[in-house]
């Protein structure tokens, strides 16, 4: 099936600081693939490099086969639904309407009804018109999440959508997203646990100092080898029957 989300040897950088090497992905719909690796290697910006938010130095992105940098905001907003690492809300809107953002192309109603909708998937049913500054960090969080839902784009990217969560929301989190994916979406996740990486996704990227330098199944791209040289981790991913769990230590 052909891509929904392309990087072909993609450079970016900060300034002069080069924040992304040659990186090269293809996300198929349905997959759900997890972005790993240490504090500040590079994957926030392959994200935003990939959806034409950090400017290329060098490569190509691609969001269903036509250059991110062609598309207009209101395309690229149907193409994909984005989720950043910062939680920020400026104005002090009620859940409901800080989810329905991201239905902007349906009727108020229709919109208002499937943020209700997702605003309950994610176990924020009972917070629809408290305002989000109102809010707990994890609560937060939960709304945000609503709102990516609510955008029903074939791809869904979240950068680190389960930190500050609770156990039982982070998973919660990620069976939501493995649904849109069995429904169809291509998913793309950072996380910094392994162990959840592992669990929840088909593939696992690893970045390191803004190169991909492994990739494939969970326990492949995250072998003793790779945890010890790119993490500084003794140990492997172990399978157990809750799922694959980091066993490790500080090397
Ligand atoms: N606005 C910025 N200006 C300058 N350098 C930046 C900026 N944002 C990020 N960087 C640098 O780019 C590199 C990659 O940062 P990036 O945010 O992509 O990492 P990350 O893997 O997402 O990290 P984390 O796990 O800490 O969120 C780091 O060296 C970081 O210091």
């Amino acid at each position: 099936m052909s891509a929904v989300w392309t990087l072909d040897a993609v450079t970016a950088r900060h300034g002069r600081k080069t924040v992304l090497e040659a990186a090269s992905l293809a996300i198929a719909p349905g997959e759900v693939v997890g972005i790993v690796g240490p504090n500040g290697a590079g994957k926030t910006s392959l994200l935003r490099a990939g959806l034409g938010l950090l400017p290329l130095a060098a490569g190509e992105a691609l969001l269903s086969s036509r250059p991110v940098s062609a598309l207009k905001p209101d395309e690229r907003a149907r193409l994909v639904g984005y989720l950043p690492q910062e939680r920020r809300a400026a104005w002090n809107l009620p859940a409901r309407m800080i989810a329905a953002l991201g239905a902007s192309d349906l009727s108020e109603p229709e919109a208002d009804r499937l943020a209700r909708a997702c605003l309950a998937r994610v176990g924020a049913g009972e917070l629809v018109d408290r305002g989000v500054l109102d809010m707990s960090g994890g609560e937060r969080a939960r709304v945000l999440l609503a709102r990516l839902l609510a955008t029903r784009a074939p791809l869904l990217v979240a950068d680190e959508p389960v930190a500050g969560l609770d156990p039982d929301a982070q998973l919660l989190t990620l069976d939501l997203l493995r649904a849109e994916a069995a429904g169809g979406a291509a998913v793309v996740v950072t996380l910094h646990d392994l162990g959840l990486a592992g669990r929840a996704c088909d593939r696992v990227v690893v970045v390191s100092q803004g190169r991909i330098v492994a990739e494939g199944a969970p326990r492949e791209a995250l072998s003793p080898e790779v945890l010890a040289g790119v993490f500084g981790l003794n140990g492997e991913l172990v399978e157990t029957p809750a799922g694959l769990v980091l066993a490790a230590r500080r090397a």
